[in-house]
């Protein structure tokens, strides 16, 4: 689906909204010229009308949702491969923001797609461009849970990747990172599939070894806040190479760096996320700790094409897909700042326990077996990513003013 198809829908929500809440207000000032002449008993009768339909227009909402997944959209143009050259792709965590980038990326080859996402933190909007094509499924499942679908490649990205998502639940994530990694695993091994890991820089744990290059064995507190993610992302490692060396699945190992992008949740609690809403709504800037730390930010399709030329190759050790610009945490919240303006101020906050003080890939070997190197400036990145927040966070600020407005009458 295009830019422009999205943003065009977007804009249609925004209108709908708009006229919602004209509407309401209509409705809320009739109301209240009604109060001084009605009695109590009519005021409450026109809320009781109003409620019921309230509930009446979610009742046709939903009808009209199930219409729609019935009749299929029109979807984007995917070329017809031929059955040599058409595969049968399971991505987890395929209604996440990588893995709906990689979703539409594999769909626009020609793939048939099959999305598995428990919408933890995944979005059935970030992939609902292609419910209904005949090359695409989604399915609502936990994969702590075996799973059995006939697949050639398997990308496991389930898991919460931000530190507040991931440590709200870290048990969740150690169960998903092990057990969903077997589960995944397992199927791989069954079907002979090639099995991808979505593994992270976080393996490096707060590096001593600057850039981090894969060699590297990191330094990680096992049982900090972060444990749950950073052990346990080192566990679905040592899985996926216990069955790549005894069970015999073709495996791959992906360690993704920092990554930004459209799609990132308004409330992701990631810093490209928070600074960029933050100096859209006029709020400081909130730097934990010092500032000094530093980060090296790779945008999104940069990382899709990265995980498909890993998966295409056959290149079995762990590779560094990241962006090796680093930026300290300073100098990144002031180029947010002027990039959009506004009236915020850079504050310094708390520092995050554990936090990794210095991180950069290495990517050498990116380099060197899959031809590999980011190609979008941080600059062209971000531009993209504010206009994707500027329309969020006007959708959010009509969502309020609509819930105000109910909540008045
Ligand atoms: O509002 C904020 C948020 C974050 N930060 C800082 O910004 C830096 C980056 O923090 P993020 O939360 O974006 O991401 P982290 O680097 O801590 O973890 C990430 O690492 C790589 C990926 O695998 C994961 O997406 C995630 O775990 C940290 O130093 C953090 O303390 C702020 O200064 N302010």
């Amino acid at each position: 689906m295009s830019d422009q198809v999205i943003r065009k829908a977007k804009r249609r929500t925004i209108l709908e909204l708009e006229l919602e809440l004209e509407l309401e207000q209509l409705v809320g000032s009739t109301m209240t010229t009604k109060d001084y002449d009605c009695s109590i008993e009519s005021t409450c009768l026109l809320k009781k009308e109003l409620e019921d339909a309230v509930l009446r227009i979610g009742e046709l909402e939903e009808k009209l949702y199930n219409l729609e997944i019935r009749n299929p959209r029109k979807c984007s143009e995917v070329p017809s491969l031929n059955y040599l050259k058409k595969k049968r792709i399971l991505v987890t965590g395929g209604a996440g923001f990588v893995g709906s980038h990689l979703v539409d990326a594999l769909m626009l080859q020609g793939h048939e797609v099959i999305v598995v996402d428990n919408f933890f933190t995944g979005q059935r909007k970030n992939v609902e461009q292609w419910i209904g094509h005949k090359n695409f499924e989604l399915i609502r499942h936990d994969i702590v849970h075996p799973l059995f679908v006939e697949v050639d490649q398997i990308y496991h990205l389930a898991c919460p990747a931000s530190p507040p998502h991931y440590m709200h639940n870290p048990v969740k994530t150690v169960k998903t990172n092990i057990l969903g990694t077997i589960n995944m695993l397992g199927l791989a091994r069954r079907v002979n599939a090639t099995f991808l890991l979505a593994s992270t820089s976080e393996v490096y744990g707060d590096p001593d070894e600057h850039p981090q290059s894969e060699t590297y064995w990191g330094h990680v507190n096992p049982i900090g806040p972060r444990a749950c993610y950073d052990e346990g992302k080192r566990a679905a490692e040592t899985l996926t190479y216990a069955y790549a060396n005894r069970e015999k699945v073709n495996v791959r190992v992906a360690r993704i760096f920092n990554t930004y992008g459209p799609r990132m949740h308004m409330n992701d609690g990631r810093v490209v996320s928070n600074f960029t809403v933050q100096a859209l709504q006029d709020q400081d800037l909130t730097v934990y700790g010092s500032g000094n730390q530093t980060r090296s930010f790779l945008y999104v399709s940069d990382l899709i094409s990265g995980l498909i030329a890993l998966m295409e190759s056959c290149y079995t050790a762990p590779i560094n897909i990241g962006n090796p610009t680093e930026y300290t945490l300073n100098d990144f919240a002031v180029i947010i700042k002027q990039l959009i303006g506004g009236k915020s101020q850079i504050v310094h906050v708390e520092e995050a326990e554990d936090d990794p003080q210095r991180r950069k890939p290495d990517i050498t070997r990116a380099n060197q077996y899959l031809k590999w190197e980011p190609s979008v400036s941080l600059h062209e990145g971000l531009q993209k990513t504010i206009e994707y927040f500027k329309e969020e966070v006007n959708l959010f600020n009509l969502q309020i003013s609509k819930s105000a407005s109910c909540t008045s009458l």
